[in-house]
Formats: C-alpha cells, structure tokens, sequence
C-alpha cells in the first residue's frame, strides 16, 4: 500500500505532524499556504487528505482541482471555509473536532464580556500611555445581569455555566434545547424575542448557517435595551456590522466585543477605532490546550480514515469506528457488487432501493453498507455518484431506501439482501462473504453460487438441453475465455440464469450473438 499523504495548510500544532507519521501517513507541514490560494490549487491533487484551521478555504474550486483528495479535516468546529456540499459531491469525508476547543472558545467570550463592560483594553491603552484616566473607564457590573446565549451547544452551555458562576441570569434561544436540559443548565428557555427584551448582554454561539445568518439582524438589535451590549466569538456573519455600527453610533448599544468577522482576515473594518467596540482577531480557539486537543484529534481522526477507514466527526458520512472498519471491510465490498449488479440492469425509472441485512451482518454498522449499495446501484446511471454523495442523491431523485434488519440468515453466517423495484419490475440478488470474498447467492429467487469477476456475462435463459453448449460454442468462436461458468435455475424447463465470468470485457458485436441464440431471453455485459 502506498502511504496516504496529507497537507496541513493552516497553523496547527506541530503535534499533528508526529501523529500523522507515528501512524504511517506522509505529511507536508505548510502552515501559510491556506492563505494563497493559486499555490493550493496547484498543489492539492498531490495530497489524499488536507488538514486546516480557518484560513484555509475549501472551496468548490479547490475541492475540483484535489482529485485525489480522500478527507478534510477541520481542526476546529466551524466548517463554513468548506464547502460540504462540493466535497460530498467529490465523495470528500468532511471532518471537524468538536469539543476540543469550546472550554477555550467559552473562555474567551466571557473575558471579552469583562473586557467590553470594565473597558479593559481602552484602559489598558490608555495606561500605558502614562495617561490615569480614572473617570474615563466607569464600568458596569455582570452579576445580577441577565445574560442573552443565543446557540446553546457545547460553547454556549459552557458559557452559561461560567455565567451562572458569576451569578449572572442566563436566558437561552436554540431550538433544539429541551426543557430538561434548560432545567440541568440552570438557563431560562426563550424564543428570540423575548431574549432581546431580557438581555443586558447577548453573546452568539451558533454556527454559521441558512438559518442563523443575520440572527442579529437591523430589527433584531433595535428589539434590545437600550445600553445593552453585544458579544460576538462564533461567526461573522451572525451580525448585520452595519447595523451593528449604527446601533453603537446611535447610543442605542453600550458596546459590542467582536472576535470574529463577516469578512476575515478583517484589515479594515468601519467598527475598527470605536471607542465601544473590543476586537481580537479571531482569537477564540488560541490557546495552547486547545490548540494541541484540535491537533491531535484532527490528526488521529483523519490517519485513522486514510489507513483504516474509520470515520469519526464526519460532517457528510456515516461514523465508522476502528474496530468496526476492518470488520465492515469485505461488507462493504459485497454491499457495493450487489448494488452495482442491479444498478446495471436497471433501465427503466427506479422508485426503492430494499436492503435487507440477514445474521452476523445485522449486527454490524450497517449504514456505511447501506451507502456502499445505493452507491452502487447509482453508480452506472449517476457517473459522480459515490459512498459519501449517495444517500442524498438517492434523496434528491426520490429513490426510497429502506433497510431491515434481521438475526437468522438461513444457512449462512450473514447475507445481504438487495431488491430493486423500477416502474417496471423487481429484482432481487443476494450475496453473502466466504472467508473475505464476496459471493453471489441468489438472482431473481434463483439460487446460485457465484463469484464477482471483472467482467462477466449475465444472461436469462429458458431452460432448455444444449444451451450452454451453444453459449459456450458462441463465446469460444468469438475469442472470449470464459474463467467460471455458473448456472442456476427456478426449477427443471424453467427460468434459468448464466452468469458467465470472461477474462475481457465482451463487446456489443459479441452480445448481439449470445442474444440472437435459442432460448435466450436477455444477455448483459457486466462489470465490477
Ligand atoms: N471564535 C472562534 O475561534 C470559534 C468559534 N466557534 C464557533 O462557535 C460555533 C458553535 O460551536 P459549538 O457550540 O461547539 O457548536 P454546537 O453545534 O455544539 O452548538 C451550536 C448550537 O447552535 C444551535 N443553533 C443552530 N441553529 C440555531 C438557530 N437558528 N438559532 C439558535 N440556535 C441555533 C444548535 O442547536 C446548537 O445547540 C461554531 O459553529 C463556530 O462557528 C467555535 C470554535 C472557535
Ligand atoms: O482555528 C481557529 O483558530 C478558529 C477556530 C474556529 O473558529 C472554530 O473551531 O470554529
């Protein structure tokens, strides 16, 4: 196996190069090279994996050029640099490391509140310069405030838990916080209206979304008190800045502390020089501790996809452990032939995919099976189609896919089950694994034992003496060497069924041939 090779393009700690080569990945460290974008392009088709912070943009652009490009990595939370949709196209794992720095990010909201309200950094400056302005610097108190978290994941309910400490009231806006978990907070639940009314200080926590930008809208920020103040370390764009700005202008807010920016880097920016405004530039996760937690783990995560296919965090794939993935392994490869079997003898408009998992397997993760199948039934219809992109583009066609699950698979250890139903039929194939290869065991309730070849032949047939003669004649006077010849039948002058594998693909003139023979009721080329 060739060694997998991963680009860090942004400043991770410098930790993430030793995991990366401790666990056989090949690494190129270029901590500048997110920012210059005409070097990415050129660079990235080199690399299976590319490891970044937020200076690096994952673009559609640059997602098309990674032609090799197996996983990204995001060591951080926020994944708006990349765009997910391109990468799940390009069947690109996206991975992110929650957790690893919300204590920090937390951390520095609350400091910038303090900062914002005791003006701090004006102080600061203002010392420094030999000046002692005293009456300049009056502040305000948070204890008793009420404290507005708009987003209560993990950075926001770390928030409001160091806010409850400073004996603050929290109220919270998320639509997905339950009362219980409210009530373990110690947070009020409110809907946004009524967290603007409350609020002596907001601070946003969600993530950059459809949804969320502009949550502080223009009518947002004029529905807060008078002298409240803003704080701001999630994204940029969760603000209208100019409304923001007129807000401030106006007197109508006391202040707001911005970590973070509609457009980054921010040279200039109109609030850059308020006397209300705090800034740091996007300093949330800047800390030692964390940035060694993002390293590590966006490290591990993505050498244990690239050497083992484990999937952990990804954004746009289902969650495979190490320990599940050398298990899954020949699954995956047997879920993905017998999608592939169907998808090519499927013509007319699919409506439902049915997978059936039968004994052992049914015990496994079966949604990375489930992709490997529906992938594979797209595959011959939908070039573009992969693992990653193929549950949402079953979705965007309308395609069903249903799996049921099952402990007893007759007389093997596991089986896999696929029915196809188009406008016009259903078609069923079943395979199971002998030691690790997968192996057919069932076409249109027809049993069979047969296994995957390059190429093959796959024909119905009435079953009838001297058919396989004259198939066997045809193929021979046409130069095709047949490696395994497999037959399977519903019952004595039935239905029957050849599946043929060849050592090269067989060509139209060939198959033209195997159909215009007696009893033949169709032939296909197949190939895997
Ligand atoms: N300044 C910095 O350096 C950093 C900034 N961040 C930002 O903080 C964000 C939050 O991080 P986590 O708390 O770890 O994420 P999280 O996913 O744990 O929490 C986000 C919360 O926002 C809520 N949410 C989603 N849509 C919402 C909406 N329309 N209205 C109200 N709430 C909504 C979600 O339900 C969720 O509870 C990240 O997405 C990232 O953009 C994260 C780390 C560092
Ligand atoms: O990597 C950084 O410094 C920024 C972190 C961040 O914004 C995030 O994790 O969402």
């Amino acid at each position: 196996m060739t060694m997998p090779k991963v680009l860090v393009s942004d400043a991770l700690s410098e930790t993430a190069v030793q995991i990366f080569r401790d666990r056989g990945v090949e690494v190129d460290f270029e901590p500048k090279l997110g920012k210059d974008k005409e070097k990415l392009l050129s660079v990235i088709d080199k690399y299976d994996g590319l490891a970044i912070r937020s200076a690096t943009k994952a673009t559609a652009d640059v997602i098309a050029a990674a032609k090799n490009l197996k996983v990204i990595g995001r060591a951080g939370i926020g994944v708006d640099n990349v765009d997910i949709p391109a990468a799940t196209a390009a069947g690109v794992v996206v991975m992110n490391t929650p957790y690893g720095n919300a204590i920090t990010t937390a951390e520095h909201a609350i400091a910038m509140m303090f900062s914002l309200v005791r003006k701090i950094p004006q102080a600061n400056k203002s010392t420094h310069q030999g000046k002692w302005e005293k009456s300049a610097f009056m502040g305000a108190e948070v204890f008793s405030k009420t404290l507005g978290v708009i987003g209560c994941g993990n950075i926001g309910a770390i928030v409001a838990d160091r806010a409850i400490g400073l004996k603050m009231r929290v109220v919270a806006f998320d639509p997905f916080l339950n009362e219980e978990r409210a009530l373990e907070l110690g947070v009020e639940k409110a809907d946004l209206d009524t967290l603007l009314a409350k609020a002596d200080i907001v601070t946003l926590h969600t993530p950059l979304t459809d949804q969320t930008r502009n949550i502080l809208s223009r009518e947002n920020i004029a529905k807060l008190k008078k002298g409240a103040y803003i704080v701001n370390c999630a994204r940029g764009g969760l603000v209208d800045e100019e409304a923001l700005k007129d807000a401030l202008d106006e007197g109508h807010l006391a202040g707001a502390a911005l970590d973070v920016y509609a457009t980054e880097p921010a040279i200039e920016h109109p609030l850059f020089g308020h006397p209300g405004v705090v800034a740091t530039p996007h300093l949330g996760a800047s800390t030692t501790e964390a940035q060694e937690n993002v390293a590590i783990q966006v490290a591990e995560q993505m050498s244990d996809y690239l050497m083992r296919g484990a999937v952990s965090n990804a954004l746009n794939s289902p969650s495979v452990t190490a320990e599940e993935a050398p298990r899954l392994k020949p699954f995956i490869a047997l879920a993905e032939k017998l999608g592939l079997f169907a998808g090519q003898l499927t013509q007319t408009g699919l409506k439902k995919i049915e997978i059936s998992f039968e004994g052992e397997v049914a015990s496994l993760n079966t949604k990375p099976l489930t992709a490997s199948v529906v992938a594979g039934v797209l595959k011959p219809m939908l070039a573009e189609v992969n693992v990653v992109n193929a549950p949402v583009v079953a979705k965007e066609r309308g395609i069903s896919v249903a799996e049921t699950s099952r402990d007893d698979a007759d007389s093997y250890d596991s089986v896999i089950r696929l029915k196809i139903v188009t406008e016009k039929q259903e078609r069923t194939v079943s395979g199971t694994i002998f030691g690790s290869t997968p192996r057919i065991i069932e076409i249109k309730g027809v049993e069979m034992e047969a296994g995957f070849a390059s190429h093959m032949l796959y024909a119905t047939n009435e079953d009838k003496p001297g058919f396989i003669g004259t198939l066997g004649q045809t193929l021979g006077e046409a130069g095709v060497n047949i490696a395994t010849f497999n037959l399977g039948r519903s019952g004595q002058g039935e239905g029957a069924i050849a599946l043929v594998a060849v050592d090269e693909p067989l060509t139209d003139d060939v198959l033209e041939k195997v159909r215009a023979l007696p009893h033949v009721k169709q032939a296909t080329a197949l190939s895997f």
